[in-house]
């Protein structure tokens, strides 16, 4: 199971989540109260383990402004959080001749009802037909919230989306896990990898080390027949 601690905003979290087995560290560099600059990351990544993963969380839709960011604060993928049309992916995917990590964010509308799961499904499947994303993360959008909401979305209506929508696209859960429930959501939705933000911390931008252990243990312990 791929893990990955996101939200990170200084070094002693992202050498703990790494020491403790995370398989990648994330930091936002979409509006947040976990924000962090490629200045701030810069001071980060050449202290992480090289491999470990360190992917920045953007909502910009200008591929050179994202490049820029990733050049200088050291990153190896980007999470595409805002609209992401697969123009953007694609241009990233050129401008580092196919050597960065690209993961989409799809946002599942925990409003929304029956429409979320028809909205999901719409866009896995023209993911897959685009062809140049490996990795889509499933995140709770709550009213205008994006990300860090801590809210996680219906599990049992997305799994059927989940599993049959894009079944040649790796999966990561994110929304509302925490170390007590991550387990279930494996179990549950089978997928490729699991994320947390506000489920590891103790106040916004800082991890409780006892919830993190926890987090990584259970969600290395449960079972998943993702191949
Ligand atoms: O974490 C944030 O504060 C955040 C804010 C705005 C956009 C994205 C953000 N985080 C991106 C992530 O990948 C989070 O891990 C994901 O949203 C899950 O967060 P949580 O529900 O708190 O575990």
């Amino acid at each position: 199971m791929w893990i990955k601690i996101c939200a990170n905003t200084n070094l002693d979290d992202a050498q703990m989540a790494a020491e403790l087995g995370a398989d990648a560290v994330g930091f936002v560099f979409a509006p947040s109260r976990r924000r962090v600059t490629a200045k701030d990351v810069a001071q980060i990544t050449p202290h992480l383990p090289t491999n470990v993963e360190r992917i920045g969380v953007f909502d910009s839709l200008y591929a050179e402004e994202i490049a820029a960011s990733v050049r200088e604060a050291g990153l190896t993928a980007v999470q595409l959080h805002g609209g992401g049309e697969l123009v953007l992916a694609r241009r990233l995917n050129d401008l580092f001749e196919g050597k960065i990590g690209i993961i989409q964010t799809v946002h599942w509308s925990v409003d929304a009802g029956e429409e979320s799961a028809k909205a999901v499904r719409q866009r896995l499947n023209a993911i897959q037909a685009g062809a140049v994303i490996e990795r889509v993360l499933i995140d709770s959008k709550v009213g205008q919230a994006t990300g860090g909401t801590g809210v996680s979305f219906d599990w049992a209506a997305a799994r059927e989306v989940l599993q049959s929508g894009g079944s040649r696209l790796k999966m990561i859960v994110a929304g509302g896990l925490r170390p007590d429930n991550v387990a279930k959501a494996i179990s549950e939705l089978n997928p490729w990898g699991v994320d947390v933000a506000s489920g590891v911390e103790k106040g916004p931008g800082r991890k409780d080390p006892e919830k993190l252990r926890t987090f990584i243990q259970n969600a290395q312990a449960a079972k998943s027949t993702h191949v």
